[in-house]
């Protein structure tokens, strides 16, 4: 999770190299109409993403029943979009903020291409964005670390908090 440009759909790729599991990324379930809202430089409101969260905590569900784990690169700006995403699954879900200082997300933002995204949408994910509280299932990364660290760093909080889990 974490703002646009952040690198999750890059450390979930990754991640799911790693672990074998199928991975979902969130730009592939939003409406037509929401990604040319983005595209035409307006942000997403709630409405717009309760039923892109639905589809997306489904698809998470259906593939963690059938594979035992599963990966998804979602923004989950809020924690009551995490609350919605994981009511969808109905599954457990772990959630890894990876979060940085606007600057240096914009810069990589800046010199991405292919993508519909806008870097001036970027102020308002800053503003919606809830970083987790320590009551939730989250680690909270810096994403200016190189991935191998970042990967490293997940799979050693996975593997302590399945373990925590099974006590
Ligand atoms: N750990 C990292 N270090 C440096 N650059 C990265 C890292 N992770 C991602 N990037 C680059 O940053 C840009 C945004 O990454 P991306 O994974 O598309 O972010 P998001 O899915 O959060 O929008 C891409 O150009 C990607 O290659
Ligand atoms: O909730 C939202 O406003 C969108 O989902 C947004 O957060 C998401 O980030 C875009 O789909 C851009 O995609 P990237 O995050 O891959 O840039």
């Amino acid at each position: 999770m974490g703002v646009s440009g952040c690198g999750k759909s890059t450390l979930v790729a990754h991640l799911a190299r790693h672990w074998a599991c199928p991975a979902f990324e969130g730009d592939d379930f939003h409406a037509p109409a929401s990604i040319a809202k983005m595209r035409a430089g307006r942000p997403l409101d709630d409405a717009d993403r309760w039923p892109w969260l639905d589809r997306l905590g489904a698809a998470i569900g259906a593939a963690v029943t059938d594979n035992g784990v599963a990966v998804a690169a979602c923004s989950a700006l809020k924690r009551s979009y995490r609350e919605r995403l994981e009511a969808a699954a109905g599954v457990p879900l772990l959630f890894v903020l990876l979060d940085g200082e606007r600057a240096e997300i914009a810069e990589r933002l800046g010199a991405r291409t292919g993508h519909y995204m806008p870097p001036n949408l970027l102020d308002s994910q800053f503003a919606t964005l809830e970083r987790p509280t320590d009551d939730e299932p989250a680690l909270a990364l810096h994403c200016y670390q190189p991935l191998t660290e970042l990967r490293a760093a997940v799979l050693a909080w996975a593997r302590d908090m399945a373990t925590a889990a099974q006590r």
